[in-house]
């Protein structure tokens, strides 16, 4: 493998009254990498420190193979970062704004202005990028903090919840752009989400954490390949009574099988033999239920976490 962008041995960070990162280790070569949790997981204190802006209590980290500890400053050069919330001035153009980026991370005025206006003209704003930030909408307010994150031609950005509050086409317009970040500069991103599922198409690989905790780090094809799991669906009952997939469920798992949801009314239930679908059918028989699905599928990022839950059981 060639050398990680990032990599992290035991990283922990303490707040009084939580640990945000636990004994986290996770290594990720170049690419499009997703850094997926629910809020409060650790993702944005995994970022500053990554970024050599906030200490580690314990454990160590690399970016670009440079001492998240000792060697922020030059991190920091080769690394872009755009924040979750916003930091935009109201009264500036997104050009003033950016060049004004440029001139910060070192850039002459001359390369500052030629950069900002490519990297405006690649995120999508034209002649907008003249006019005062505070009449942008929340899209185009988000495009020029990516802008500003690639302004200084970095090897790496990390960006902090790039789709948040995003409509799902200006979401779908956003993670094309991080994808051909990645494809046309050559510029490797890491991207955080509490959505599950949302990076599916546009990461190589992704990282799942909870509670600062590694749920799993593997490349985007091993969560969705082929799994030996069944999705149920059952009809609503004649008596009108809701949620009939839960008495499947019971059944199911007192019949000795794993069973999880896909968050909505759909049953994932673990395949144990052929006699699995035999036994779903009875059931779903006997309790007067009618199948509206029954068939072999893919995983998705979004089971991990029902399905992590049932293994605790
Ligand atoms: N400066 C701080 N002082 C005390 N606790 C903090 C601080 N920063 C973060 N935390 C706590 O650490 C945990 C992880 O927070 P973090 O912001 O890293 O999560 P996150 O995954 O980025 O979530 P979100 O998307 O909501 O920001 C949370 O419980 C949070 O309350």
């Amino acid at each position: 493998m060639s050398t990680p962008v990032i990599a992290t041995d035991a990283l922990t960070k303490r707040f009084p009254a939580v640990t945000a990162l636990d004994q986290l280790t996770v290594e990720v070569g170049p690419g499009v990498v997703g850094l997926v949790g629910a809020n409060g997981a650790g993702k944005s204190t995994l970022i500053k420190i990554l970024l050599g802006l906030a200490p580690a209590t314990s454990g160590s980290g690399r970016v670009l193979g440079l001492d998240v500890a000792t060697q922020g400053s030059a991190i920091r050069e080769r690394v872009g970062y755009m924040p979750e919330h916003d930091c935009l001035p109201p009264d500036v153009s997104a050009t003033e704004f950016v060049v004004h980026m440029a001139r910060m991370s070192g850039l002459p005025a001359s390369a500052a202005r030629e950069r900002t206006a490519d990297v405006l003209r690649h995120v999508g704003l034209y002649e907008e990028r003249y006019r005062p930030i505070g009449g942008y909408s929340t899209g185009m307010r988000q495009r020029v903090k990516l802008a500003q994150a690639l302004v200084h031609d970095p090897q790496l950005v990390l960006l902090d919840e790039p789709t948040n509050g995003l409509d799902p086409a200006g979401r779908d317009e956003m993670l094309d752009l991080i994808r051909r970040v990645y494809r046309e500069f050559g510029i490797s991103v890491l991207v955080t989400t509490h959505l599950l599922g949302e990076l599916e198409r546009t990461c190589d690989h992704l990282v799942v954490i909870d509670g600062g905790r590694l749920l799993r780090s593997s490349a985007t094809a091993r969560f969705t390949e082929a799994t030996q799991l069944l999705a149920v669906e059952v009809t609503e009952p004649d008596d009108g009574s809701s949620e009939p997939e839960v008495a499947v469920r019971e059944r199911l798992v007192a019949a000795g099988l794993t069973v999880g949801t896909d968050g909505g009314h759909v049953l994932l239930v673990e395949l144990a033999g052929e006699q699995t679908y035999d036994l779903i059918r009875d059931i779903v028989a006997e309790l007067g239920l009618g199948l509206v699905r029954l068939e072999q599928r893919r995983h998705h990022v979004a089971e991990l976490f029902a399905r992590e839950a049932v293994d605790d059981h």
